[in-house]
This record gives C-alpha cells, structure tokens and sequence, in this order.
C-alpha cells in the first residue's frame, strides 16, 4: 500500500505523480507497475501492444489500485494518441524496445527501427512539452571491452581499466557492419545522443537507464507455451526451457562470455529511487546491475541445473549441456559482448543504491516461479502426439 509522508533521498516529501510508461506491459515493466501500485501513490498510464503481464494489476475492478493505472493499448509507431497521453503526465518512462538478441542480426530493420526511429516522438514531445524522461539503454551500448583486443596471454586483462565499463569514461566498440548484431546496440547508443543533445540544447530532463542483464520471473516466455514454438528468447527463458523439457542447455561459442546478472526486484529499487529523487537523477546515465554476480555462460548453465534440479525435486539430466555454434543458433552476422561489468560509483554517489541478491537466492526464486507457472503445462505438451 501507498506509504504516507515518504520523504525522497534530502528529506522532501515525495509528492504524487502521473507517470506515462511507455512498454508498461513487458517484464520490466510489469515490475516496475506492481512496485508503483504496491508501495507509491503515484498513477501510471500504462501503454503497451500486450498486456498478459500486467493483467492481474488491471482485473478485476475490486483492485484497490484500481483508480491509480489506465491500460492504453497502442503502438506507438502510429498511433495519434502518444502525444496526448505524454502531456497528461509528469514522467514519461519509455521501455519499449526489441531487445532479444536473435532479433537483432536477423530483423536488423525492425531493431533499428524499433530502437531508434520509434523512440524519437517519445523523446521531441517530453521535450516541446517540458516533461522528464526516462529511457531505458542497455549494457550493450559499450559493447566489447578493451581488454579482448589484448593478446589472450597479456596481463594487462586482469587490470580492471582494461575491462570495468564506466558510464562517464568506456568507449563503446562495436564490430563492423556486417556483423548485424551491433544493430541495436548501435541504434540505442544513437537514440542516447539524441536525447543527451535534447537537455544541452532544449533543457530536456532526462535520465538513462543501462540495464546490466536485468533477470527474474515473467522474463520472456517460453517456446510452445507462451510465445511462439520456433522463438529465441533471452538465456534465462533459453536455458529454462531446456530444463523444463529436460533437453540439454544449448552453449552458444562454448558459453564463454561473460555476464552479470541482477535481480529484477533488486534494479527495480533503482529506478523507484530515480523516479523520486529527480534532482539526484537528472542529466545522468546510470549503470544498474551487479558487479558481483559475474559468471561465463557456462557456469549460469551449471548453477542453474543445480538449482533446478533442487526445486523441482527431479535429478540432473545425464548430458546438462551441449555446444553449438553461434551461426547455427543464431545465424549469419552475429558477434558478443565478452564481459560486461557495470561501475557502480555514478549510482552510489547520486543514489546510494546497491543490488542486494546474490545469483544462487535469485535463480532460485525465479527457477522456482518457472516450475510452477510452466512445468504442467511443458509436460502436457511434450505428451501430446504432433501432427505428421
Ligand atoms: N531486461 C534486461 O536485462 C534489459 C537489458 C538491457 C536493456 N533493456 C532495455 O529495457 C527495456 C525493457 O526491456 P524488457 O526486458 O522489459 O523487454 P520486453 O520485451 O519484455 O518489454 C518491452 C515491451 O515494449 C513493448 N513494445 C515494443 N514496441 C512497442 C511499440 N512500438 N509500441 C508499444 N509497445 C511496444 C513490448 O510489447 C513489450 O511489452 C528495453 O528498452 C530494453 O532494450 C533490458
Ligand atoms: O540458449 C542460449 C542463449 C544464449 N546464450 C548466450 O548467453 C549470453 C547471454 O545472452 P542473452 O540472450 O541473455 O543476451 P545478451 O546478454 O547477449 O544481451 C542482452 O543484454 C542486454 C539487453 O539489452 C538485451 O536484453 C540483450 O541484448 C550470450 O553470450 C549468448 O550467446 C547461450 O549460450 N545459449
């Protein structure tokens, strides 16, 4: 429930506001939604193509939030409503995006498109209006980290300068055109220029959000049951559905690169602190994931084979993974980042946030929701005879 007189980060009380959330219905969003309607008395107008992930926060009337978010569904390529909806407001928060990584070498025109193009209505109203942004970027915009240009044996790898990815500092390198998987990175990196010009030239008040493999329940879906049978989510719906199926976990390249996952309810913290501190968030970029929890591929596959197999009660398959190259599961043009590491000072300083899960407790609470909402239903469908 909505706490009263909640003071923000310097001791002001918090006042209510009305906020746009633009992809309101995806996994972040769907989050990010329940946190605001569960602990905030703000309102939100939520917009969004789908809505199956926030259904249980619109139905049924009885809802004590009822009165504090309105479902708009649109898309904002082409719909008239946008502009209206972003002036009704006093943030607007714009998380939509294709942002699966087998969409960005084979649909690099929807990426591009979808990432930069669709993106700059959201961004010329909130600034002709005199309204605040928050954009979500990505961790891809750095791309590889300097150090993967060094000899394999060069000690300068285990320098952090050569790897630690700064929001204020890192370059971002990506590969040539014809690796197609840059697409997005590219246009997200393109899409935060603009809107870093807009508050230098036209006083815009914005901040950046770049997500560092945000992970959870609701992530994705999995393939035959809530999205299409032939779809390639992110890994951690990859990886589920192969456990949920008992098939072996599929590594990409030997499942070498490296990342660092974060809580979803964790990140989630973040922006509610961004939302509330506006002095203390705007005109910044900020890196939100956690630094500690950095595995290969490989190692997430292990871990959460273990963790499976402990929720589930069932044992470990006997072949738990299987390599596969990048071109067969991904097909031409693709390329990786090969460690993403967030620096964590920007978002200290401003606002004292930290992540808290560490990637045991949150694979085991996600991997705990994924049985329950999917293994029945996985079985129902592996038992069904298919059609020849
Ligand atoms: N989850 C992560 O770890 C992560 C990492 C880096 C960046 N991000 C960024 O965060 C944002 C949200 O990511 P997510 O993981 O929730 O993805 P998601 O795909 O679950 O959510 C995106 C939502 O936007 C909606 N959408 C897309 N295009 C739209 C349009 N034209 N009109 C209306 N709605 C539209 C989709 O229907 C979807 O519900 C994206 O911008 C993504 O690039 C996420
Ligand atoms: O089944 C799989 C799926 C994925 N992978 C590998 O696992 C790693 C992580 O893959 P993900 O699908 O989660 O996507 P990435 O971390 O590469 O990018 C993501 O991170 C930042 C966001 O902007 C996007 O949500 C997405 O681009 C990659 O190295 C990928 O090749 C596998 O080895 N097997």
């Amino acid at each position: 429930m909505a706490t009263a007189n909640k003071v923000d980060l310097d001791g002001r009380p918090i006042k209510p506001i009305t906020i746009c959330m633009i992809g309101a219905g995806g996994f972040i969003g769907s989050h990010l939604c329940e946190k605001l309607l569960l602990e905030t008395p703000h309102k939100i107008l939520a917009l969004d193509v789908y809505n199956d992930k926030i259904k249980h926060l619109l139905e049924p009337d009885s809802l004590p939030w009822v009165d504090r978010i309105q479902f708009h569904r649109l898309n904002i390529k082409h719909d008239s409503r946008l502009e209206g909806l972003i002036k009704m407001a006093d943030l607007t928060i714009n998380l939509a995006a294709i942002c699966t990584p087998a969409d960005y070498n084979t649909r690099p025109l929807d990426t591009i498109y979808s990432n930069f193009i669709d993106a700059l209505p959201v961004v010329k109203y909130c600034s002709e209006n005199n309204k605040r942004l928050i954009h979500f970027s990505t961790c891809e915009v750095y791309g590889k980290t300097i150090g993967s240009f060094l000899p394999k044996d060069s000690p300068l790898r285990e320098d952090p300068a050569y790897y630690i990815l700064k929001e204020d500092a890192s370059p971002c390198i990506f590969g040539p055109i014809e690796k197609q998987r840059w697409s997005y990175a590219c246009a997200k990196q393109l899409i935060e220029r603009l809107i870093y010009a807009e508050g230098a030239e036209n006083g815009l008040e914005f901040t950046i959000v770049r997500p560092f493999n945000w992970i959870g329940p609701r992530m994705d879906f999995i393939p035959g049951i809530d999205g299409p049978s032939e779809g390639v989510p992110r890994v951690l719906a990859c990886f589920s559905n192969a456990l949920l199926r008992r098939e072996p976990l599929k590594l990409v390249d030997g499942g070498q690169s490296q990342r660092t996952f974060v809580y979803i309810k964790d990140a989630i913290e973040a922006v509610l602190l961004m939302i509330e501190n506006p002095a203390r968030a705007n005109g910044h970029i900020f890196n939100v994931g956690n630094p500690h929890n950095e595995v290969t591929v490989r190692q997430l596959a292990e871990m959460m084979t273990k963790v499976y197999s402990q929720v589930s009660g069932e044992p470990a398959p006997e072949v738990p993974t299987v390599d596969v190259s990048s071109k067969e599961f991904y097909g031409e043009g693709y390329d990786d980042s090969d460690k993403r590491i967030p620096d964590m000072t920007i978002i200290n300083r401003q606002l004292g946030w930290n992540p808290k899960t560490s990637l045991w407790d949150l694979l085991e609470s996600t991997l705990t929701y994924q049985h329950r909402t999917y293994a029945e239903a996985v079985k129902k469908a592996i038992a069904k005879p298919t059609c020849s």
